[in-house]
Formats: C-alpha cells, structure tokens, sequence
C-alpha cells in the first residue's frame, strides 16, 4: 500500500536558463508544497505501512534547508525548476526512506511535478 504526507514551505527562485524576456527570469517566491509517496506492506501488527510520524522526521532537515530561502544560492539548486528540485529532494530523502515511492513538488495551485526516481 502507499502512503502520503504532505510537507510546505515558502522559498524564493529564479530561473536563469529560461528565455529573454521569460517572466520566471525575475526574483520571486512561492509556497511549495511537497508531497512524500511511501509504498510498502501494512505491518500487520502495527495495521500501519509506517508512521506519518517518521516521515514528518524523514523531511525536516530538508525543510530546514529549503524553508525561507532563496533556492538558486543551494548548492545543486542554480536552475531550481520543480524538476530540480524534485531530483534534489528525492536524492536527500531516498537513504533515510528506501521505501520512497514518489515525490510532487508543487510550485503553485496548478504546476508542479512527481518523479518517482527515474
Ligand atoms: N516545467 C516547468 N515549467 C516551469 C517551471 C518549472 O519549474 N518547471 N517554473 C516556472 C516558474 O517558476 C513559475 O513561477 C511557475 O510557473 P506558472 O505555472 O506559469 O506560474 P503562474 O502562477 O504565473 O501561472 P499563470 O497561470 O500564468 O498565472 C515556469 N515554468
Ligand atoms: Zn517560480
């Protein structure tokens, strides 16, 4: 079964490599929300894949690292386009959870992408 859990944090960016005039060029922010896949069997015991708890814990030095930032000066994030940055998580997160089964990054309402360690 997968589980989820959803973590948010507010951060500032912009996107060098985009075209002249692209408006993502300037200075701005965005509060991301980032949501953390898990898939594993439910402990039958426990009636639980894993704790929602633990993963809380799995994120938050990221959350320490990314939250009120500005994304571009962290290094791997020069060009932090929600594909980046989704790569960059999932590299950080994946050692402590093996059992990661997919990551959304959200830069807003309506964008945002999920990898799955491809
Ligand atoms: N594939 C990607 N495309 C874009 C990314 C990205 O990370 N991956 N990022 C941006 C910008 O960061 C931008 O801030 C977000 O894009 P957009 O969805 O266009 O945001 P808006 O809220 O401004 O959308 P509108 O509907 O146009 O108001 C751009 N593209
Ligand atoms: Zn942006």
């Amino acid at each position: 079964m997968e589980i989820f859990r959803e973590f948010t944090f507010e951060a500032a960016h912009r996107l060098p490599n985009v075209p002249e005039g692209h408006k993502c060029a300037r200075l701005h922010g965005h509060s991301y929300k980032v949501i953390v896949h898990v898939e594993a069997p439910v402990d039958p015991e426990a009636g639980w894949v894993m704790d929602f708890g633990d993963l809380k814990k799995a994120f938050k030095p990221l959350e320490a690292r990314l939250d009120h930032y500005y994304l571009n000066d962290i290094e791997g994030l020069e060009n932090p386009t929600s594909e980046v940055l989704a790569r960059w998580i999932w590299k950080r997160l994946q050692p402590t959870l093996p059992a990661l089964s997919a990551l959304t990054v959200r830069e807003t309402c309506t964008s945002g992408c999920t990898y799955r360690g491809e």
